[in-house]
């Protein structure tokens, strides 16, 4: 076993095939794959919290939940290298990624819905592709990260509405009094409930970098393509800027108003 081997290094290193001749293009491709990669990860360290949460095994959801945390750290921060590619040269990559987009990152997408942001529309890019269907249609039937919170309120005690617990899960969960009350009590008095208290600020840490990756995104993109359409078929920055509205687990953002 050598460090290449172990790594497959030599499988990582050929997968690079710019379809231009421009120079940029390997950062445009280096870029995205990163991104994959460490989205990999996230999806992996999602579902280890999910379960952990399921288990009432809170500590080991937190190790999981900042890991996640940093990991979109890194991919915030990772902006700044694409943002060294200026509009000239992207418009010369541009037309060889025909009609392409972040649409079909299906990896991206069930993050998105493992965090509970489900839309069915957005499964269809990936209607044609068996394997990656099977992984974004079981993100979006499965409970979410925020499900399992709040499952595990109900079981410490706190009085959660039926019609969260036994809601459809295809759907985004709509922002509901019983679960502001529960996590309100929580902050409330933190050194009765210390691990749910923590749970919650791991979650607002995990959705605050979210926001920041979803700013960073469109303000990327506002500086490398302007307000052309999308090559995904949106109106481009006007849509993804709505997308900066999207709040993930909205009463852990509510209840500081309640303090
Ligand atoms: C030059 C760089 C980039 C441009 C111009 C760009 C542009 C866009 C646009 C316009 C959309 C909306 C869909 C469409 O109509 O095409 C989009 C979506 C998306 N992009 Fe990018 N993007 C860039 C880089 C990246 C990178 C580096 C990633 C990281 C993986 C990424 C991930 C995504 C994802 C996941 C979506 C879907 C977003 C959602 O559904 O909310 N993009 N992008
Ligand atoms: N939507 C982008 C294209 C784009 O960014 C893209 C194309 C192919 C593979 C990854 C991409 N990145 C994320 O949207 C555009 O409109 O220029």
């Amino acid at each position: 076993m050598s460090y290449a081997d172990y790594l497959d290094l030599d499988r990582i290193l050929a997968a690079q095939h710019p379809l231009s001749r421009d120079p940029n293009e390997l950062l445009f491709i280096i870029q995205h794959q990163v991104s994959e990669l460490w989205m990999r990860l996230m999806l992996h360290e999602i579902d280890g919290a999910i379960a952990a949460i399921r288990d009432d095994h809170l500590p080991q959801s937190f190790k999981a939940l900042a890991r996640v945390s940093r990991i979109m750290e890194q991919l915030v921060n990772a902006w700044s290298v694409l943002a060294t590619m200026t509009p000239s040269e992207y418009s010369i990559i541009r037309p060889h990624l025909a009609n392409s987009s972040g649409f079909q990152s299906f990896q991206y997408r069930a993050i998105e819905f493992r965090l509970g942001n489900k839309n069915p529309a957005l499964i269809e890019p990936h209607r044609h592709d068996p394997a990656r269907l099977a992984v974004v249609e079981a993100a979006y039937a499965e409970p979410s990260l925020y499900d399992e919170a709040v499952r595990c309120l109900a079981r410490r005690g706190f009085a959660i509405g039926p019609a969260v617990l036994d809601r459809d899960l295809t759907q985004r969960m709509p922002e509901d009094p019983t679960i502001l009350a529960a996590w309100t009590e929580v902050y409330r008095d933190p050194d009765r409930h210390f691990d749910l208290y923590e749970l919650a600020e791991e979650l607002v840490d995990l959705e605050e970098a979210f926001r920041l990756w979803r700013f960073r995104h469109v303000t990327t993109v506002e500086r490398i393509i302007g307000f052309k359409r999308g090559t995904g078929g949106t109106a481009g920055v006007s849509y993804l800027r709505k997308m900066l509205d999207v709040v993930l687990f909205p009463e852990l953002w509510r209840l500081r108003t309640e303090l």
